[in-house]
Order: structure tokens, then C-alpha cells, then sequence
């Protein structure tokens, strides 16, 4: 690793001189989260995005990982989807079964992925309806201090926008503050159609990784994390703020090019 170390009030930043340590770094991480939650409630809630995050996280079923991580105590849900079939090659959930999940003894109903015959709006309601199920029954913890979900770790990727999930730069579902699953019909990156979760169920997770590559994010990297001023435009990664939570932004270093040097 070319740096680690905690930034006063972003979290904790791990820079990396190649892509495949980045990988090494992220399925380590991962892995022990995933063994205290199982220890601690006996399940792992995890919550996946799409994008480069997956194939990132392809070190999670070689060795030793596939054999040693508790795989049926995984629960898999998605912090976005684009509201596509599921065999679609557009869609996140065929992007994590075929790149992850289909390589790995998961439970096939520990998946939650959404219901891809119905609109955006519907999928989205019938996400949250799932997830709230699952808050009862404690396969997915609450949060404390708000009644969101609170997952034990949920995976973000970010766009050179600073988009996060499903959450674009001065969209109005950043203020949604209700509902834990929210639809747009408007995505600046294709596809148009999409379910999110949103930013109160982000910041209520026990753990959130921002997983980040490339020279293209650079100055999104930036903006998300040096103190940039009252002027910085709307950036949801920004808004990414663990109100309990740890966060670990994990970066290989032409994405942290930018990154003021006093970290
Ligand atoms: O479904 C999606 O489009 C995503 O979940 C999205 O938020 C993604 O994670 C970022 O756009 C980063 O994607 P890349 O890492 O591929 O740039």
C-alpha cells in the first residue's frame, strides 16, 4: 500500500500502488467484516453497487477467501439497480452472480435482487417492503439512532460526476429522507431507469466502502474529500457520511492524483 491513514472527518484512506493490491486489500476487508458480523449476529447483510466495484472484489472466490469465508451467512442486496431484466447485461444483479456470487456457495434465497417485471416505481417499493421484512426478523440490524436498515457494509463505486449508487449530482432524491429505497426514470448514465437506495440508509450502515479507480475520478476524489470549501458543487459521495459508521475509501493512486498532499 502506498498510504494509509485517517483523514479527520472522511474516514479512513487506502491508497494503493496497483489494482491488484487494491483487490488483495478489499477482499481482506471484506473477509473480516463479514467473520465479526457473523460472530456478533450470525448473518452478514451486504449490500452491493455496480460498475468496476465487482470485478474489483473477484479476489473474494479464490483461495483462501472461497474457503474460509462463512458464504450462507451472506446476505446480498443491492444499494442500486438498473431496472432491467435481470439476464439483461446492464443489470447489477447479473453482473455480481456472474462475476461473484455464482463462483461462491451463497444461498440462492439469501438474494435479494429486485423484481425486474415491474416499473421503477414499483420495484422500488417492493424493495423496501422486502428489506423492512427483513428488519423485523433482524437479518438486517437497525439503526440506533434513525429506524433505517442498517446494513453491515455497503459497497460503493463513484462516477467522475461524484455519483454514488444511484444518487446523481443535484438530483432531488439526495433529499429524500423517508423512504429507504427511492426510483429515478432520469439517470444521467444509462440505463435511464433505476432504484436506489438512499442517502438516510447509506449513512445509517455499520460499515461503507468507496471503491475508486482511474485517473478519470481524480478531481471527483478530490472534491469528495479535501476540504474544498462552501463552493464545492453537489456531490453525493460527499454526502456519504456514516452517522455510526466507519467508512474506507479505498483508491489506487491516479485516483487519489489530486488529493491535497498533506494527508
Ligand atoms: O449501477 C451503477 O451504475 C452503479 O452502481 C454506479 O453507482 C457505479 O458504481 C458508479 O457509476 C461507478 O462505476 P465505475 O466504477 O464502473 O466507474
Amino acid at each position: 500500500m502506498s498510504f494509509s491513514g485517517v483523514h479527520k472527518d472522511r474516514g479512513e484512506l487506502r491508497i494503493h500502488e496497483s489494482l491488484d493490491e487494491l483487490g488483495t486489500d478489499l477482499a481482506d476487508y471484506i473477509a473480516e467484516l463479514s467473520e465479526v458480523s457473523v460472530k456478533e449476529r450470525g448473518v452478514f447483510a451486504i449490500g452491493l453497487s455496480g460498475g468496476s466495484l465487482i470485478a474489483l472484489m473477484g479476489k473474494l472466490y479464490e483461495t483462501p477467501y472461497n474457503k474460509t469465508v462463512d458464504w450462507a451467512k451472506w446476505y446480498i442486496f443491492w444499494a442500486d439497480e438498473r431496472v432491467v431484466a435481470k439476464n439483461h447485461a446492464d443489470s447489477n444483479y447479473k453482473l455480481a452472480k456472474d462475476c461473484l456470487l455464482s463462483k461462491v456457495p451463497i444461498v440462492p434465497s439469501h438474494v435479494h435482487s429486485i423484481n425486474d417485471s415491474v416499473s421503477a416505481e414499483e420495484a422500488a417499493d417492493e424493495y423496501e417492503f422486502v428489506i423492512r421484512q427483513l428488519v423485523k426478523t433482524r437479518v438486517v440490524s437497525v439503526s440506533e439512532i434513525s429506524d433505517c436498515p442498517k446494513f453491515d457494509l455497503i459497497l460503493l463505486g463513484m462516477g467522475s460526476d461524484g455519483h454514488i449508487a444511484s444518487l446523481f449530482p443535484n438530483h432531488p432524491v439526495l433529499d429524500e429522507k423517508n423512504q429507504w429505497v427511492t426510483f429515478i426514470t432520469d439517470s444521467p448514465k444509462p440505463p435511464p431507469e433505476r432504484i436506489t437506495f438512499t442517502l438516510p440508509v447509506i449513512n445509517s450502515a455499520s460499515n461503507v466502502a468507496m471503491v475508486v479507480t482511474g485517473g478519470s475520478k481524480a478531481e471527483a476524489v478530490h472534491l469528495a474529500i479535501d476540504d474544498v470549501g462552501p463552493d464545492c458543487p453537489s456531490m453525493p459521495a460527499r454526502m456519504v457520511q456514516p452517522t455510526k459508521g466507519k467508512i474506507v475509501w479505498f483508491l489506487d493512486k491516479p485516483a487519489a492524483s489530486k488529493l491535497d498532499s498533506s494527508h
